[in-house]
Formats: C-alpha cells, sequence, structure tokens
C-alpha cells in the first residue's frame, strides 16, 4: 500500500504560526467579515467586563443606601448587558459562517485541481486515504481554526489585557497577586505546544491511513468475500484504530494536563487575592464593593484563560492540517519543459493541423518514435535495474505494432510514455517527429488516445464515459465508437447509453468494461492509439469481432499495441518483442514465430529449446535487432525488417483461423 506522510518528528522545528500564515492568500478576500467578526466578538467580551462594574456599583450604591429602586435598575442593567452579549456573539457567527464555508470549498477546490495535474508518479507514492483526508478531515480542521480559535485567542487576549487594566485600577496590589501566575502559564503552555504539535500530526497521518484500509476494503469488497478475508481485514481494520485511540487518549492526556494546570495556576491565585482582600475590607483600607467587582472581573478573566489550552490545542491541529494540506498543494505539477506552445504552433504551421496519420511527414521520421529511451521508476530500490534501457522502435505512419514480452519485462510502462504518464530518464519520444516532450501536454493527449488492460469507468453514464475520449464528440462519434468495440450490450442497458455505470463500473462486466475504455479510446479517431492488452478479458467470439472493426479504424492510425495472445497479435503489421529491457526483435508475427525462440514460447507457452530464462536476457534472436540479427542455432533467421508482402494481409486474416495457425505455426518454429 503506497503510503506517504512526513515524519511526525518533522514537525518538531516548525512553526504553527508560519503554517497557518500560509492559509492568507485563501483568508485574504473574506478577511473584512473575519475582521468585523472578531471586533464584534471583543465588544461583546468586553461587555462582560462591564458587569462587576455594574456589581460594584449596586453594592456600593442602592443595596448600602437600602434603595430597591436602584437595585431593581442595576439588575435590569445586568440583564441588558447579558442579552447584548448573547446577540453580539450571535451575530458574529452569522458574520464567519458563509465566508468560511467559501474558503473550505476554495481550498479544497484547489486541492482537487493540483492532484488531477501531479504527476502519476505523485499517485504511485501517496495513499489515496492520505490524499481524501486532506481533502476532508483536514480542511474540516481548518475551517474551525479560522471559525473559532483565531477569532477567540485574539478575543480572549484582548479581554485578559482589558481585564487586568481594570483589576489593576480597582486595586493594583490584588492585581499584581493574580499576574504572578503569567510566567508559569507562558512556559507551560509553550512545552504543551511542542508536544502536542506531535501528536496531532500523528493522529491525522493516522486518520488518513485508516481512510485507505476504509477505501481499499470498500473497492476490494469482493475479493475480501471471496477469499472470507473480512474478518483478517477487520483486524486490520481494529489494529490501526486502535492505534488511532491510543494517539488520541495521548492528546486527551496533555490536553487534560495542561487544562487541569491552566486552571489550577490561577484559581490559586484568585485563592490568594480573596485572602487579602478580605483582610483589606476588615481593615476598612478596601470597600466591599471594589472586592466584589475585583473578585468578579478576575472570574469574568477565568473563561478566557481556561480556553487558552484548548484553543492552542485546535490551533496546533489546524497548523499541522495546514502542513498537510500544502505538502500535497507544494509537490510540483507536471511541467512543460519548453515553451511548448511557440513550439507547437510552428509545427502545426509546417505540418498543417488536423491532417490524416503523418500527413506530409516522411515515413522514416514520421509516426511514433523511441530514440534510446530509458526509464526507471523514481521509487525503485537504489542499484535496481532501469526497467527501459535503451529502447530503440519505430512505429511507422499508420502501422499497427503489437508489443509482445514476458510479464514483468516493461510494455505497461513504455506504453505510459508515450501520452507521458512518466517522463522517460533517458532519450526521447517523437510523434511525427516532433519530441513530444515540446508539444503542450494536452495537445499530445488529444493526438494520443490509450486504452488501459484495466479500464477504469467512472460514476457518470457510459455516454459520458466514452465521450471523454474526445472533446466535441457527439452522438455520431459515440455510436462508431460503441460498434468498433461491439458494445451492442449497451442497447439492453435499462436507458441505453445514458445509463450510469455506477462506482468504477462495477456494474458491469470485466469484458463490458474492456469494451467501454476501447471505446473512449477509439471515439475521437485519435492520430495514435496506444493500447495495453484491451482485449483480454472478452471471449475469442467477441474478441474476433471487435479485432475486425478495429482493423478498419487502424487503417489510418499509427497504434502501439500491447499484446499477450496471438488473437491480438493478428492485428498488428509488425511485433516487437521486449526483453531485458530492451527491443530485441521486430518483425512479422510469422518471421518471429520461425526465428525467434523467445517469442515462439511467449505466443505458444510451450518452453523453448533453451527454456525462457535463457530467453529473457535477450538471446533469443530477433529479426530485427539492435544489435544485429543472429541466427539461431539450426534456424533460418529471415532478417526482414518491415511487413513482408502478404504479411500484413495474412497478419490480419480474421480471428477463427489465426489463433489456431498462430498456435500450430509456433509449434512448429518451437518444438
Ligand atoms: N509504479 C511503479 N513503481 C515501481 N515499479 C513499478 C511500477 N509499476 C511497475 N513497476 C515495475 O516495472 C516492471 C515492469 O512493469 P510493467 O507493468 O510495465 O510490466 P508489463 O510488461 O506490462 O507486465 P504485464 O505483462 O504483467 O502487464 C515490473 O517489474 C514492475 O514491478
Amino acid at each position: 500500500m503506497p503510503t506517504t506522510h512526513s515524519d511526525a518528528s518533522d514537525t518538531t522545528d516548525r512553526s504553527a504560526v508560519r503554517s497557518l500564515v500560509r492559509l492568507w492568500p485563501y483568508v485574504r478576500p473574506v478577511r473584512a467579515r473575519l475582521f468585523s467578526a472578531a471586533l464584534v466578538a471583543i465588544v461583546a467580551s468586553c461587555l462582560s467586563l462591564v458587569i462587576p462594574l455594574v456589581l460594584k456599583w449596586i453594592v456600593d450604591g442602592p443595596v448600602a443606601a437600602g434603595d430597591p429602586g436602584g437595585v431593581w435598575f442595576g439588575a435590569l442593567v445586568l440583564l441588558l448587558l447579558g442579552v447584548a452579549e448573547a446577540v453580539l456573539f450571535g451575530f458574529r457567527r452569522w458574520l464567519v459562517a458563509r465566508p468560511l464555508a467559501g474558503v473550505e470549498a476554495a481550498m479544497r477546490a484547489d486541492l482537487f485541481r493540483h492532484l488531477q495535474r501531479l504527476p502519476v508518479a505523485f499517485h504511485d507514492r501517496w495513499a489515496s486515504g492520505q490524499l481524501l483526508s486532506r481533502g476532508t478531515t483536514d480542511l474540516m480542521l481548518l475551517r474551525m481554526f479560522l471559525a473559532f480559535p483565531l477569532t477567540f485567542l485574539l478575543v480572549n487576549a484582548t479581554t485578559i489585557l482589558v481585564g487586568f487594566v481594570i483589576l489593576l485600577g480597582q486595586e493594583w496590589t490584588l492585581g499584581l497577586v493574580l499576574l504572578v501566575p503569567v510566567l508559569p502559564l507562558v512556559v507551560v503552555c509553550s512545552l504543551f505546544e511542542a508536544r502536542y504539535s506531535l501528536v496531532a500530526r500523528k493522529a491525522q497521518d493516522q486518520v488518513g491511513d485508516l481512510t485507505t484500509v476504509v477505501e481499499e476494503s470498500v473497492l476490494g469488497i469482493r475479493v475480501i468475500k471471496g477469499f472470507g478475508r473480512h474478518r483478517s481485514q477487520a483486524e486490520a481494520f481494529r489494529g490501526l484504530s486502535e492505534r488511532l485511540r491510543g494517539t488520541e487518549l495521548g492528546k486527551a492526556r496533555l490536553l487534560g494536563s495542561v487544562w487541569a494546570l491552566i486552571t489550577i495556576i490561577p484559581e490559586l491565585a484568585i485563592g490568594a487575592a480573596l485572602v487579602l482582600g478580605t483582610i483589606q475590607v476588615a481593615d476598612g483600607t478596601l470597600s466591599a464593593g471594589t472586592l466584589v467587582a475585583f473578585l468578579s472581573t478576575a472570574l469574568a478573566l477565568r473563561w478566557p484563560v481556561d480556553s487558552i489550552g484548548f484553543l492552542l490545542a485546535m490551533s496546533q491541529e489546524a497548523a499541522t492540517a495546514a502542513d498537510r494540506y500544502f505538502e500535497v498543494l507544494d509537490a510540483a505539477e507536471e511541467r512543460e519543459t519548453h515553451d511548448v506552445r511557440e513550439t507547437a504552433t510552428r509545427t502545426e504551421q509546417r505540418r498543417g493541423t488536423g491532417g490524416a496519420a503523418g500527413a506530409g511527414v516522411p515515413a522514416e521520421t514520421g509516426g511514433l518514435r523511441f530514440e534510446g529511451v530509458g526509464f526507471r521508476y523514481p521509487d525503485a530500490p537504489d542499484g535496481s535495474a532501469p526497467v527501459l534501457a535503451r529502447i530503440d522502435l519505430h512505429v511507422r505512419p499508420g502501422e499497427t505494432m503489437a508489443l509482445v514480452g514476458g510479464t514483468g519485462s516493461g510494455k505497461t510502462t513504455l506504453t505510459a510514455l508515450v501520452p507521458r504518464l512518466y517522463e522517460p530518464t533517458s532519450g526521447r519520444i517523437t510523434l511525427d517527429g516532433q519530441d513530444i516532450t515540446t508539444m503542450p501536454r494536452e495537445r499530445l493527449r488529444e493526438l494520443v488516445s490509450v486504452a488501459f488492460e484495466e479500464p477504469t469507468l467512472f460514476s457518470a453514464s457510459v455516454a459520458e464515459n466514452v465521450l471523454m475520449g474526445a472533446q466535441g464528440a457527439g452522438e455520431a462519434a459515440l455510436r462508431r465508437s460503441l460498434d468498433i468495440a461491439q458494445a451492442g450490450f449497451v442497447d439492453a442497458l435499462p436507458h441505453g447509453a445514458a445509463t450510469q455505470v455506477g462506482e468504477q463500473g462495477l456494474s458491469l462486466s470485466g469484458g463490458q468494461r474492456q469494451r467501454l475504455a476501447l471505446a473512449r479510446a477509439v471515439v475521437g479517431g485519435p492520430r495514435f492509439l496506444v493500447l495495453d492488452d484491451p482485449l483480454s478479458a472478452l471471449d475469442v467470439h467477441t474478441e474476433a469481432l471487435v479485432e475486425a472493426a478495429l482493423r478498419r479504424v487502424l487503417e489510418d492510425t499509427t497504434a502501439l499495441v500491447v499484446a499477450h495472445r496471438p488473437s491480438t497479435v493478428m492485428l498488428a503489421d509488425r511485433v516487437a518483442l521486449l526483453s531485458g529491457g530492451r527491443i530485441t526483435a521486430v518483425g512479422t508475427h510469422h518471421e518471429l514465430l520461425r526465428t525467434n525462440a523467445e517469442y515462439a514460447w511467449l505466443m505458444s507457452g510451450t518452453e523453448g529449446p533453451d527454456g525462457p530464462a535463457d530467453m529473457a536476457d535477450g538471446s533469443g534472436t530477433g529479426v530485427e535487432r539492435a544489435d544485429g540479427p543472429a541466427d539461431m542455432a539450426g534456424r533460418s533467421g529471415t532478417g526482414t525488417c518491415g511487413p513482408v508482402a502478404g504479411d500484413r494481409d495474412r497478419a490480419k486474416t480474421p480471428k477463427g483461423r489465426t489463433d489456431a495457425d498462430a498456435i500450430a505455426g509456433t509449434e512448429g518454429t518451437a518444438r
């Protein structure tokens, strides 16, 4: 399971403030509302500090003078102050709710847009649950931070400051007593922050891991049920959620202890002030009303002080969420390597856009060319051999080339390089003579259509899934592509092509999904077609029908088709054999059957004379080899390069005969 999240220890030297400041571009558009809301909250909070002053007036005034009218008036003022405080806090909430929902939506949209533009190699490294949790839990934490702790850290700090001014103004000696806990509280808070940020990061990463397991279990429910693995899967889930529970309990313990200290230390100071104040009242140096007002103010400051613990905790979680969010947003998108727009325009002008395959391009440079292409996966272990090394291959304009090779030989990898899902580590690939790195990706992906062995469909209608393959294609193109892919089953669906296929197309069979993926690849009538074993899930009869229809499409299209079965190879004009990271032979199917032991072995499933192990290192002979043709012992290598007259026709004889022929031919050669 690919998973990526930074080690929690990375967070020790990061500053929470710096992480949170990065939210500014999103907050900027709503800053006026946020500042207004903070101002309203400050006024509301400071109103609560006026209450003790009214109390002092009631005690020292009407109560001392025995004036019931004055007491009622004082009570009315207190009631109005309370109502005003409540209304203002309600107004603050109204002010922030809508804009912050907008901030969250904008951040989520940016994250999604960025995820779409990140290279496939990024997605190989990152577990989907980690990305999902960033787009959900983390963004929710950030919205909550902007709505609550951000405002209330400011509001509480202002309230505490104003409160202390009032306290010192009422009786400065008692005020100083209350100031004593400030230093220990600052030390406690900074120690807490450092430790809490580590555990918060750990918890949020564990939520990501848990999300991954849930997602995999849901997507893989058939396998889990099929193998009766629900218990072990549940155990794996339980293990992870136990770890998360442990981390959350650790968080709660930390928060509990800091809350206890933040509550106890000021309480001790208030107790000490009460004792001192009572002595002063007894001595007659302080009025009872002043002591009541002083203690009421001190008690009114309890909540702003006590809440600092969890406001800091929420801020730490938000800082961690911001780190996790920007980790993804900072990952480099796929970049254009040159000033591709200019190069593309020049090339279009030279060539005249939109012509048939390779129109106006000489055959020797036209088509699809791999020149010294090497590739190594970015996350491959150090010292491991590259998947592809010095690939030289030319698929001529309008030609269909089958790519054959043992399992794991790098066929899928090679096809993924054409639409630039990965970048070659060396060499270059050209389409009709133009280096693909000099084309805008959008243009490249218009020229090249792909269908993978594992067909991916989206939660959309059949038509939407297929038309995804070509912008602006209409009903006629849809019908044509469904016909080519022999997807007549679509008409039998409840709403025809408008039927929703469900998440990942799981309501369809594997072969039906493959046919829709194939229709998507051909719907735009692409100049270049890359098919990664697209017919593997079809029964032989349907495969034959698809092949016959595909042959018509492939007339004008330059195509590279990964093939495992002789029947799929029959589609091709020529075949390239990929072995040991190199193209070891190129020729027609029949030539390779006659002259290349590894190819014959791959097509027949029988052992060649030297055994497959010997062949896999590229020692099997080839008709057209990078290091020159070599004869197989006791065999006549024909050494022909292009399609031999009649070979194309032979190769494209309708399925039914070809399969049997191929096997017979293979057996004849391999034995
Ligand atoms: N994302 C990846 N990261 C690292 N290594 C990878 C990745 N994808 C594939 N590989 C490795 O690259 C090699 C070639 O894989 P590839 O899928 O291209 O083979 P293939 O010829 O298409 O195989 P098959 O016929 O079984 O589909 C394999 O050894 C595989 O383990």
